[in-house]
């Protein structure tokens, strides 16, 4: 497909002894977002990392656009213009909100419009500006992690579960930052939240044991229950 953003090719990843992805293949379309769905364990985050040179493919491509990303070194993938909001949101938790989004700029120094539509987005981030991000909601440091790879225009964005243990009234505000955010980036969303997921995405790739078994649209895998029980089983929130 020519649209594709981004493009993996038959990726097989080793962690230590073991083989966690089996040739992933699968494309992200540009703009919008795309999710990964999968079970526990199922190799979505390993996904992720090795997108992001965190872990090496050992065999397959990865490319994104026109570059082969697959042993580039991470802060050249970052470069690219792809941003990563890991699981456990990689934030600092001794520093301020402001010095947290500081650091996650190219130049240590703010574009107004940017920051401006950032606390249009997430209000918390304006009110607790000054504040050290572990006195923070759970909700407010997801918010806070988005906001640190949104506070530069991004080609992409890989985020890796943001809804977890958060309450379902954050999750529904989240809705809605993230359509606006993916009106101007195509966002990869790892989720086990399928109502999150399914009110976002547009495609699906479902992954289980480091295998791709499925790849469609998301409002075809929404409408089919019988095949989102025998992909996703009971591992997730269809309810
Ligand atoms: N550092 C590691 N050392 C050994 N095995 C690992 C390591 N990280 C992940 N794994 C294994 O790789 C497999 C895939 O893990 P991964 O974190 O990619 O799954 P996931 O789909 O993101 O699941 P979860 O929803 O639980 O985060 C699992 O079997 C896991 O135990």
């Amino acid at each position: 497909m020519s649209d594709a953003i981004l493009r993996l090719d038959d990726v097989h990843t080793d962690i230590a002894q073991y083989q966690i992805l089996h040739g992933v293949s699968f494309d992200v379309p540009e703009g919008g977002v795309h999710v990964l769905l999968g079970r526990n364990g199922a190799g979505k985050t390993t996904t992720l990392r090795t997108i992001m040179g965190l872990w090496r493919a050992r065999k397959g491509a990865i490319v994104f656009r026109h570059h082969d990303i697959t042993a580039m070194p991470t802060p050249d993938i970052a470069r690219l213009g792809i941003a990563f909001v890991p699981e456990n949101m990689g934030i600092f938790g001794g520093l301020t909100v402001e010095e947290n989004m500081r650091l996650a700029t190219t130049s240590g120094q703010f574009d107004k419009d940017r920051l401006d539509r950032v606390f249009a987005l997430f209000p918390a981030m304006e009110k607790f500006w000054a504040k050290q991000a572990f006195a923070l909601s759970g909700g407010q440091k997801q918010m806070l992690a988005i906001s640190r790879a949104i506070i530069e225009k991004r080609e992409m964005i890989l985020i890796d579960e943001p809804t977890k243990g958060l309450a379902p009234a954050i999750i529904r505000a989240m809705i809605d930052a993230f359509r606006e955010i993916a009106a101007e980036t195509t966002i990869l969303l790892v989720e086990q939240n399928f109502l999150f997921a399914r009110s976002l995405g547009r495609g699906v790739t479902v992954i289980d044991d480091g295998r791709i078994v499925h790849d469609g649209d998301m409002a075809a895998l929404a409408a089919d229950e019988g095949l989102q029980t025998r992909l996703l089983s009971l591992s997730l929130e269809a309810h």
